[in-house]
């Protein structure tokens, strides 16, 4: 094989790609009206798409009051509002094809994206459901699509009980539908493990945070 040729192939391998979410999305069906979804694997040459928004994403860190006293957000954000280029072109493909497929089913496209950067096992998210805005009264989804070391996302219903969870990293896509967002609660706890950094992208529909 040509030097060219074996080039290319590894490009096609290595770029950020999407498959399909006709096939491999698995419905989990939780209490209350509340569902996930779950692609593992849905974006390839996730490992490029990681090293871009690493690189170029202008990430902050949040201070936020905490008992009393202002405490560092344990991750790094960035959030891109509706019309707000992305910054790169699969992630408008992969917010587009997100509301293609679940159009009928939403009622309303997703058109902003929030972002996390988990830079090692330290860095988490705390038990909430993303209800400031829509979400506090109604139905609605959130699709996460994770990039880099894989992290659990973990869910429990509000209020306590039996918690599920799903490895997210390396182009896996997690949708949480239905009342998920007011009936249960999600998190990404912090781990002792060696874990590299990881990234996930939020997509969600309009005036929900
Ligand atoms: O990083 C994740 O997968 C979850 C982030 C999250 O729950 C949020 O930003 O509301
Ligand atoms: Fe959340």
């Amino acid at each position: 094989m040509s030097m060219a040729l074996q080039g290319s192939l590894l490009d096609v391998a290595d770029h950020p790609e999407l498959r399909t979410l006709t096939t491999g999305l698995q419905r989990t069906v939780l209490t209350r009206g509340a569902w996930v979804d779950y692609r593992p694997g849905w974006l390839g040459g996730a490992e490029e798409l990681f090293d871009q928004l690493h690189r170029v994403v202008p990430w902050h860190a949040e201070r936020r009051e905490m008992y009393e006293r202002m405490v560092d957000v344990p991750r790094l954000l960035k959030f891109y509002g509706e019309g707000e280029t992305l910054p790169h072109p699969v992630l408008a493909e992969a917010r587009d094809q997100l509301s293609r497929h679940y159009g009928p089913e939403l009622g309303e496209p997703f058109v902003t994206a929030g972002m996390c950067l988990y830079r090692d096992g330290r860095d988490s998210v705390a038990w909430h459901g993303d209800r400031i805005g829509r979400a506090k009264n109604l139905d609605t989804m959130v699709a996460i699509l994770s990039v880099g070391s894989a992290r659990s996302l973990m869910l429990r219903p509000r209020g306590g009980g039996e918690s599920i969870g799903f490895s997210l990293g390396h182009g896996d896509l997690v949708v949480m539908g239905g009342s998920c967002q007011r009936t249960w609660d999600h998190c990404i706890p912090k781990t002792a493990k060696a874990v590299g950094p990881r990234i996930s992208i939020q997509f969600r529909p309009r005036g929900v945070r």
